[in-house]
């Protein structure tokens, strides 16, 4: 169980107390190092979570929600401090929802590797400095592995449901495939059994704009006061494209100037206006060297790895488990979806979440997802 030492409500925490309804921030220190796949190990591990609801005496209420590549723990709730943006889940989780607070202890961790609280190369590294470009190569098997440590710290030794999308999707993977008997129900949304060549090419062409950066300096740009912002936000431009749909990007913005700019004497097309907007959005609220180390974890994702290849793997899985994609995602296209269901044993799916923004539509058609959600876990009748 956490211990006091454990949890600490962060300082500017006024607004989390017992029985807040946007959930509780808290977070839980690793006592010894993680040992690392690649070899080597990761000292002074922490993670951030939240939570909603409350631990039922015979444990058997817990799910946990696994946030995508530059999420947060903060899947439900308003932006506040510590969380740059309000929960892109909140029709999902709360009182009377589909994850139904007053019913289920809902968990939701910042990744490791992460930049909202959870250890990252932002953190401070045994140096006393920031970890910057030491920060070492992870994979979804450590982030699991630290968030299973969690789960033990917090008595939590079933889940009754795992619930991921995109990355989020490959760690509820991981948790079924390396824990069968920790999870009961499993919900993958528009993710894949390994990350294929396209997906690995769009990430390639990010890593490269954040390396390119004067500023990067193999990652060791934190405390400079500088960072390397521009190939970040050239990353997510890039990024951007790839999470939305070819016709949504057309009925949206077509070929129109950006309100009386003139693309022709250097002004912005409007789609490049709305790609600036979110560039400089996730510059302000996250950090390169995270990008970085989540989309490397992100290409190392192979769930047969050194487990007979993907058939054997997803064997394993015992959940009912549900498969989801989008019908617009040119990024995890349903061909993955359909790939996941039919190598796990107790699998239904692919069901088709129908949305025009691609692989962004797993946030957004939060309804579509409240509805897997019941289908797996129906509301309590009483
Ligand atoms: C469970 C979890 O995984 S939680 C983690 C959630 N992940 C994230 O939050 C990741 C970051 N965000 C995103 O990926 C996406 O923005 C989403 C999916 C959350 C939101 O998608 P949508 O709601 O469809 O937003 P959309 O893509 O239309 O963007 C809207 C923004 O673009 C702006 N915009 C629209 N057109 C233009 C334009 N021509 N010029 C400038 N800005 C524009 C809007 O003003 C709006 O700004 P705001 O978000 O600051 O209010
Ligand atoms: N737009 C999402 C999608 C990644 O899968 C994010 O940034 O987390």
């Amino acid at each position: 169980m956490l211990t006091p030492s454990q949890v600490l409500l962060p300082p500017a925490s006024g607004a989390w107390r017992e029985g807040d309804p946007h959930g509780r921030r808290r977070w839980f220190a690793r006592e010894s190092p993680l040992p690392l796949e690649a070899g080597g190990e990761l000292p002074g591990v922490r993670l951030v979570f939240e939570t909603w609801g409350r631990l039922a005496a015979d444990r058997s209420n817990a799910v946990l929600v696994l946030h995508a590549l530059t999420g947060d723990s903060h899947v439900a709730g308003p932006a506040g401090p510590g969380h740059p943006t309000a929960g892109r889940w909140d029709g999902l989780v709360g009182p009377g929802r589909a994850l139904d607070t007053d019913r289920w202890f809902v968990v939701a961790p910042n990744v490791l590797g992460g930049c909202q609280g959870s250890t990252g190369p932002s953190s401070t590294g045994p140096s006393g400095r920031h970890w910057g470009g030491d920060f070492p190569f992870l994979t979804q098997r450590h982030q699991v592995a630290a968030e299973a440590d969690l789960a033990d710290a917090l008595g939590v030794d079933r889940r009754a449901l795992v619930v991921g999308g995109s990355m989020g999707g490959m760690r509820a993977l991981e948790w079924a495939v390396s824990r069968p008997e920790r999870t009961d129900a499993l919900l993958l949304l528009a993710t894949a059994a390994a990350a294929s060549a396209e997906q690995i090419a769009w990430a390639d062409i990010q890593l490269h704009a954040i390396r390119s950066d004067p500023h990067w300096h193999g990652g060791d740009y934190h405390g400079t006061g500088r960072g390397p912002d521009a190939g970040l936000g050239l990353a997510r431009r890039t990024a951007h494209v790839t999470y939305r749909s070819e016709p949504e990007l057309q009925a949206r913005f077509g070929r129109l100037p950006q309100d009386t700019e003139d693309p022709w004497r250097g002004g912005r097309y409007r789609v490049g206006s709305y790609l600036d907007h979110h560039a400089a959005k996730l510059v302000g609220r996250f950090d390169a060297g995270s990008c970085v180390v989540l989309s490397e974890a992100m290409n190392s994702h192979d769930i047969g790895r050194r487990r007979g290849g993907a058939r054997a793997a997803l064997g394993r899985v015992t959940a009912r488990t549900l498969v989801a994609g989008v019908d617009s995602d040119r990024l995890y296209p349903l061909a993955q979806q359909a790939e996941l269901t039919a190598g796990i044993p107790t699998a239904d799916g692919p069901r088709v979440i129908e949305s025009p923004h691609g692989h962004d539509g797993f946030l957004v058609e939060v309804e579509q997802v409240a509805a897997l959600v019941t289908e797996l876990v129906p509301p309590d009748p009483r």
